[in-house]
């Protein structure tokens, strides 16, 4: 089955497009990527999502919901078309959406009890009707009803692409807010690890808007970090940050790591007196180390450490990275035949094909849900959705 990815992350900088190959055998969905685009927001977008993310009017939310829904058609579209294929060569899109507000935790209402939710936008009836591929999107929702988290999602896939039968693999995505999985060596999904371990480049993109009056968005390469050195004082209470010392399963996103909580960070930089450059340093170094702390829930050796997401292209993360992990290896996705860019796009490929067949996509163990569930919700596409021998299989 040829299957588009469709993913926008925490970042909010654009939607990744993934085009695959998935062949079901045994139960085992096994991938071959074909094509990948991207669609960059305008900078004037981000901003707009990212205040959004934290004070959204609903009808702003309406309407964005609607409007991502056409760039996310456009970017599928583009890499259906850069792969030289037609629409009608496609059976199915998996679409992430793009989150604007996660509350994992829940609030509690009476008679009812905690009430978990999570808000990804970008109308997959739009997707649908643009394209006429059948759709899967909303993912999150379900695994919340059954009492989980709803993230992270993507460990499912981290087991099929690295799982490793003599090594014990760590797994990491630095995107907005940075995750891990631990892949005990000859394991399956259900003997992984994994859980958000916090900041990633939020923290760094936020404080490079702030001190440039939003000129730059992000520090290219970690050029800015790695003019500075390290502030422990800074970096020991940044370490004592509560969401780094909950246990799992635990996840987070912009409403803990977003613009107010780097308002305070920047106050505290002006009372230290820092320059730009050891802040954007200690972050960096925070990100790395915030990572390593995963080893306080994680029992068994880690043979590699294998990193995706734009925190690779950060020199002073992964440097830092390097130093936490020694002497384990610190390799990248592109180092064991994945894209860093398009791995969480393809992961939603993956998702959504599988739940064509009804399989559990959640891992319990990771979000927390008492059980497995199947995720996403469909809109069928002009010839319906793709009819499957489906075989349920865990
Ligand atoms: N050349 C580069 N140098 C430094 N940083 C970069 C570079 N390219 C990308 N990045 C960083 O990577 C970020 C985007 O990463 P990515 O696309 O993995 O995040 P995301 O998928 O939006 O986040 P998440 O995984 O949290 O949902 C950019 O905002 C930027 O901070
Ligand atoms: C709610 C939400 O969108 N969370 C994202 C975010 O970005 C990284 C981390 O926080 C992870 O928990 C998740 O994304 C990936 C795709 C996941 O579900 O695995």
């Amino acid at each position: 089955m040829k299957v588009v990815g469709l993913m926008s992350g925490t970042s909010a900088d654009g939607v990744d497009a993934a085009l695959v190959n998935i062949v079901r055998r045994g139960g085992i969905s096994r991938i071959t990527p074909l094509a990948f685009a991207s669609l960059p927001y305008s900078r004037t977008l981000q901003q707009r999502l990212v205040e959004l993310s934290l004070h959204g009017q609903v009808a702003e939310i309406c309407h964005m919901n609607a409007y991502l829904g056409e760039l996310f058609a456009n970017a599928a579209l583009r890499v259906i078309r850069k792969a030289n294929y037609r629409a009608t060569d496609i059976q199915l899109i998996g679409s992430h959406g793009q989150t604007i507000h996660h509350l994992p935790k829940g609030i509690r209402e009476p008679g009812v009890g905690v009430v978990r939710s999570t808000l990804q936008i970008g109308e997959p009836a739009v997707i649908a009707e643009r394209t006429g591929i059948t759709t899967v999107a909303n993912f999150r929702p379900r695994d919340m009803a059954a009492g989980g988290e709803g993230a992270p999602l993507v460990p499912y896939a981290h087991a099929m692409a690295f799982r490793h039968p003599r090594r014990c693999r760590l797994v990491v995505n630095i995107g907005g807010i940075s995750n891990v999985t631990y892949l005990p060596a000859g394991g399956g999904v259900q003997d992984l690890r994994a859980f958000d371990t916090g900041p990633g480049n939020m923290v760094l993109d936020a404080i490079m808007r702030v001190v440039t009056q939003g000129k730059r968005s992000y520090d290219v390469g970690g050029r800015m970090a790695r003019q500075g050195t390290v502030n422990e004082a800074l970096l020991r209470e940044l370490m004592a940050h509560p969401f780094l010392i909950r246990r799992p399963p635990k996840s987070t996103g912009r409403e803990e790591f977003g613009a107010p909580f780097v308002q305070a960070l920047v106050a505290r930089q002006r009372t230290l007196r820092l320059s730009v450059e050891v802040l954007l340093a200690t972050c960096a170094a925070w990100t790395a180390e915030a990572i390593g702390s995963c080893r306080r829930w994680i029992s068994g050796e880690i043979d590699d450490v294998i990193v995706g997401g734009g925190g690779v292209y950060n020199r002073a993360i992964m440097d830092a990275l390097r130093g936490v992990f020694a002497p384990a290896p610190v390799l990248t996705f592109d180092d064991c035949g994945w894209s860093s860019k398009a791995f969480e796009a393809t992961a939603f490929a993956l998702l959504a094909h599988d739940m064509l067949y009804g399989q559990c996509t959640n891992v319990p163990g990771v979000t927390g849900a008492r059980h497995p569930v199947v995720l996403g919700s469909v809109v069928p596409g002009g010839a319906g959705v793709p009819v499957i021998q489906a075989r349920r299989s865990r």
